[in-house]
């Protein structure tokens, strides 16, 4: 059986290249060329293995982990990878590490918050992992209300220092990635206290460890806080808990781009925005919601292979059975996941986009997009993981009992993937945020504010607020004027309904408080929106490739479609469309889902991800899933031995004693 393409007649059936779906996956040629090869690089590299990761213990996991980053980082010197190539190597290494929280968090914070002397002294270190450095923000006793943070960072005139100090044990920082065993230094975020006066939340550089034998500095208490969800997973991540005794560091190792304090200590506030003291978790939301394709991608790929290859039931005459893969059940379950995979990958792109656009803005000492792009990079990293994390249980599901092993792939990338809603900002907490700012944009209508970006369409509240969908025929649902009145409708009449609800409260707040959870429905319409609408902002870009467009077009409606029906309470009570237009837009997915079903398995071929990524038997490319199956199994301890240890000690007796009461 080896060598046998048993999804070759799926791959054949294909309306479209997918050569050329795989570069608009990609988003250029050149972006695939280097994520294929660097793949490919990973995957026939032995160091890399990772298919018994969940056997291992803790400790060999965590050392394991080390060998990989060691070893990466050896060949990103000797084959001069970029920076590029270089991220991409650690993606497809496929391993969480404290390299993640170095290069994602600690760089960029000393970026985006240190000043041209800092980034100069401490970058080149960190660059050349001279040092290695985590992001130690979180507390014991708070995560979401960064005010609330406890650490403090006391300014000592007479020498010059800040003193960092955990005053409670709740101060104690817990859960930065990297911190537990690994990081030499922090990014450590604490209360500025100057002159007696306490200034809020800044940075401050802190040397954790010893750069001769790596032990905690005097007055520094560190370790890791203990085994996490799922085999293997996030468990080769060392998060760490943290406790600083008046701990001295000098005055310059405050960040001290945005503000400053003097040698004499006087406090010299910013003269642009507070909040960007918060830039690298703006960064790094647009990460995260960019990496929520690749897992979801991944997911959907198992479930997709493994759904053409599994039968059940409908055989007639001793026929061959039906491909799990052609009932309608799977394909209404399968197929929006797969769909949304392809929307958080175009999304991701744009929030790149966007973000790289309020960088060159701030940079011009432009502050007047920061609301909007930190309403959008939190709405959609709450919107893109909370999808993820669910698709991804979905497809384990999809994949029947098997999808329950470890060697389909599914648990560990759940367990891996799953904290995304909380780290980064609680999901519902950040969809808050989004609400926020739709209050204040929707207080604004009528006050001569034109409302730009991605609150554009509330601009036009005069219709969107009685308008009616004209929809008529099940095809008119393809028409990507009405569908985005209907979601910009539904956006803005439950922003609207929550904005007065809010007014009948004479305090605000309380208010806001009251209505938490209708405020989250209307952060989750607008977000939706906004992936909606970006779909069709791809669409209507220049795709060549045979076939491909359409394909991309039938996702698209898929995705807004399904959402319609997932959320046609809001759509319904909110009078944008009527129940027999709701049946239509049902008539109409069925339609896109039989469209969609010769293509399926090429649209995952896309994302190109070879067998060693993907780490699942039931995601082989070649689709020859039983036998490996059998192979997997064969590998486990268990099955070292045909008698299982215990057996005399614990086994033997019991079945003796039943044995003997038998014969009583
Ligand atoms: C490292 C990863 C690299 C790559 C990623 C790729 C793939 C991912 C794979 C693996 C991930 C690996 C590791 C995961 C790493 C996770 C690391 C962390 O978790 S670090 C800790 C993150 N912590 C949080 O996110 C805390 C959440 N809380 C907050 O962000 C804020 O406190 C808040 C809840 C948003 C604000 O609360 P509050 O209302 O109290 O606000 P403030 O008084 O502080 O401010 C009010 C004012 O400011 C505006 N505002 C808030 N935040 C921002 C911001 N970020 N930017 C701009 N403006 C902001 C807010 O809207 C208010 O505005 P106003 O109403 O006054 O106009
Ligand atoms: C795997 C992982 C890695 C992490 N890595 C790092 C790191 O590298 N560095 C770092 O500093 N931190 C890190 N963190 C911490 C992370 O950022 C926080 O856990 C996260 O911000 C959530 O905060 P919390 O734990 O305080 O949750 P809480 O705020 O305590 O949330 C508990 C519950 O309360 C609800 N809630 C809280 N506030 C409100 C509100 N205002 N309104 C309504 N509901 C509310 C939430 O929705 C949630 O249901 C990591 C966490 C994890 C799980």
């Amino acid at each position: 059986m080896e060598g046998i393409d048993h999804l070759a007649d799926e791959r054949n059936k294909a309306e479209f290249d997918v050569e050329d779906m795989k570069i608009v996956w990609a988003g250029s040629r050149h972006a695939f060329e280097v994520s294929d090869r660097i793949a490919r690089l990973v995957a026939s590299d032995p160091v890399f293995e990772k298919s018994n990761r969940a056997r291992l213990s803790r400790k060999e996991l965590f050392k394991s982990t080390l060998r990989k980053c060691a070893h990466a980082f050896k060949r990103i010197i000797e084959l001069r990878l970029n920076e590029e190539e270089a991220g991409r190597l650690r993606h497809f290494i496929d391993q969480p590490a404290y390299v993640d929280l170095h290069w994602g968090m600690f760089v960029p914070a000393i970026k985006g918050q240190g000043t041209e002397e800092q980034q100069k002294k401490w970058l080149s270190l960190a660059n050349k992992m001279q040092i290695i450095g985590c992001y130690a923000q979180t507390e014991l006793g708070h995560g979401s209300n960064v005010q609330g943070l406890e650490t403090t960072a006391t300014f000592d005139p007479k020498t010059d220092e800040f003193v960092i100090h955990t005053p409670t044990q709740t101060a104690s920082k817990w859960w930065p990635g990297g911190l537990g065993k690994v990081s030499t230094h922090a990014v450590v975020y604490a209360r500025l206290i100057t002159n007696g006066k306490d200034y809020g939340i800044h940075g401050f550089i802190v040397q954790l460890r010893s750069l001769e034998d790596h032990s905690p500095l005097p007055n520094i208490t560190v370790g890791d806080i203990g085994t996490k969800m799922g085999n293997g997973a996030y468990n080769s991540m060392d998060n760490g808990f943290l406790m600083f005794d008046h701990v001295r560091i000098p005055r310059d190792q405050m960040l001290m781009r945005l503000s400053k304090v003097t040698r004499e200590g006087e406090y010299v506030p910013s003269d642009v925005p507070k909040q960007l003291v918060y830039g690298t978790m703006v960064y790094v939301r647009q990460t995260i919601v960019a990496d929520a394709s690749n897992a979801l991608s991944r997911a959907v790929c198992i479930a997709t292979r493994y759904s053409a290859v599994r039968r059940q039931f409908g055989a007639h005459n001793g026929g061959i059975e039906t491909q799990v893969i052609d009932y309608k059940t799977q394909q209404n379950r399968l197929f929006p996941l797969l769909a949304s995979a392809y929307a958080f990958r175009f999304v991701g792109e744009w929030l790149k986009w966007l973000y790289t656009d309020v960088t060159e803005r701030l940079a011009a000492s432009d502050f007047a997009t920061l609301p909007e792009a930190h309403a959008c990079t939190a709405g959609l990293k709450s919107l893109t993981t909370t999808a993820t994390a669910d698709g991804i249980e979905e497809c384990r599901k999809l994949c029947g009992g098997h999808g329950y092993l470890w060697c389909s792939g599914l648990p560990e990338l759940f367990a891996v993937y799953v904290p995304a809603c909380t780290y980064e900002g609680d999901n519902v907490v950040l969809q808050l945020q989004v609400a926020r700012f739709l209050m204040k944009t929707v207080a604004q209508l009528g006050s001569g504010k034109v409302p730009v970006g991605t609150t554009a369409y509330m601009g036009r509240a005069a219709h969107l607020l009685q308008c009616r969908s004209g929809v008529q025929k099940a095809e008119d649902w393809l028409n990507p004027d009405a569908v985005l009145e209907a979601f910009e409708a539904r956006a803005l009449r439950m922003a609207v309904t929550c904005a007065k609800n809010l007014s009948k409260f004479e305090n605000q707040e309380q208010g806001f408080q009251e209505l938490l959870a209708d405020l989250v429905e209307a952060a989750i319409a607008h977000c939706q929106l906004i992936v909606v609408s970006k779909f069709i902002a791809k669409l209507e870009q220049d795709i060549g490739g045979k076939g491909v467009k359409k394909q991309l077009n039938n996702l698209c409606y898929i995705y807004a479609l399904y959402l319609l029906h997932k959320h046609l309470g809001d759509f319904l009570s909110t009078n944008c469309i009527t129940p027999k237009q709701a049946s239509l837009a049902n008539d109409q997915l069925r339609s896109l889902y039989t469209q969609v079903r010769p293509n399926a398995v090429a649209l995952v071929d896309a994302f190109n991800y070879t067998d060693h990524y993907l780490n699942s038997v039931l995601g082989r490319y070649d689709g020859n899933v039983y036998p490996k199956l059998f192979e997997e199994a064969w590998k486990d301890p268990l099955n070292d031995s045909v008698v299982p240890d215990g057996y005399h000690e614990y086994l033997r007796p019991v079945l003796k004693q039943q044995l003997r009461t038998a014969r009583l």
